[in-house]
């Protein structure tokens, strides 16, 4: 038997059958692993020696208390932010060899103003070196890929805020990462746009299978996006617990009103509840 869970409290237990081994062996599966993070902001201390392995191809939500540095997680392991101590690693790889991209909170700062729509989802691909017609193929691909109904000639301050971030988030893919990060993405938006938001994320993932690692503040953004949400504690900062969201893609209505979606939202929230009482 094997735990599905990283932590003291499993919710589950899977079953594995060592008597028959598969008649192909599985691929290697890639990690991403943090090891001896360290990070602290004049003397406070926020990751001291911190490690986690994550499987990379999954989308990852952190969750945790207010402050214990979900975003400076992000911002380090990316590259966005230098560490005091720790080695980051993607299958092996580090951050300079790996097509990283970053999704901001803040969309109305992230676009350039100056820029129409679609030239800012071109501009990742002026940044790398590619001529036009190459810029152009790959622009139009995604497009295809995503069919937004986005009028992409326009200038950002004209456009929506879901819109915006669309656009962010277009322009993150354009370079086709291998990882994707965001941090709180759609914190900003309206309560509708922010339900559109997320299905259009599930459908980048599902046709990406890419890693995706989500800051959310939002338990129930965290599970209905995610594979697997790894609790944090207070500061200074440890895993509280790896939660397997082992519920169907896409995350329906009927998927995120199911007695399972409940439980695991129960167990988060007993675990969160536990950590900022602590
Ligand atoms: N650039 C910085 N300079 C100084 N302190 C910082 C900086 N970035 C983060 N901090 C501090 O580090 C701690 C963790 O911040 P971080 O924003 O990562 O937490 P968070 O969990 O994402 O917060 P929230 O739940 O409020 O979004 C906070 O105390 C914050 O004030």
């Amino acid at each position: 038997m094997l735990t599905a869970l990283h932590g003291s409290q499993p919710l589950r237990e899977v079953a594995t059958d060592a008597a028959a081994p598969p008649a192909v062996a599985p691929a290697r599966q890639p990690w991403l692993t943090v090891r001896g993070l360290s990070k602290a902001f004049d003397g406070a201390v926020v990751y001291d020696g911190f490690d986690i392995a994550l499987p990379m191809g999954q989308s990852i939500a952190v969750f945790g208390p207010n402050g214990c540095g979900k975003s400076t997680f992000i911002n380090l392991i990316s590259g966005l932010m230098p560490m005091d101590a720790g080695e980051v690693l993607y299958d092996g790889q580090g951050i300079a060899d790996t097509r990283i991209s970053y999704v901001f909170q803040n969309y109305r700062d992230a676009l350039f103003p100056w820029r129409r729509a679609i030239t800012n989802i071109h501009y990742p691909l002026e940044v790398l070196g590619l001529p036009r017609r190459e810029r152009e193929r790959r622009v139009e691909a995604l497009l295809a890929e995503f069919a937004v109904s986005i009028d992409l000639k326009t200038y950002p301050y004209k456009l929506s805020g879901g819109q915006q971030q669309t656009v962010s988030i277009l322009r993150a893919l354009v370079t086709d990462p291998e990882v994707l990060f965001l941090d709180e993405p759609f914190s900003a938006l309206d309560y509708e746009m922010t339900i559109f938001m997320r299905e259009q994320l599930q459908r980048i993932f599902m046709t990406s299978r890419r890693t995706v690692l989500l800051v959310s503040h939002d338990l129930d953004e965290a599970i209905q996006l995610a594979d697997k949400v790894v609790l944090l504690t207070k500061r200074p900062t440890r895993v509280a617990e790896i939660v397997d969201i082992d519920l169907p893609w896409p995350r329906t209505l009927d998927v995120t009103t199911s007695e399972r979606f409940v439980a695991l939202k129960r167990h988060c929230l007993d675990r969160f509840t536990a950590e900022v009482r602590r």
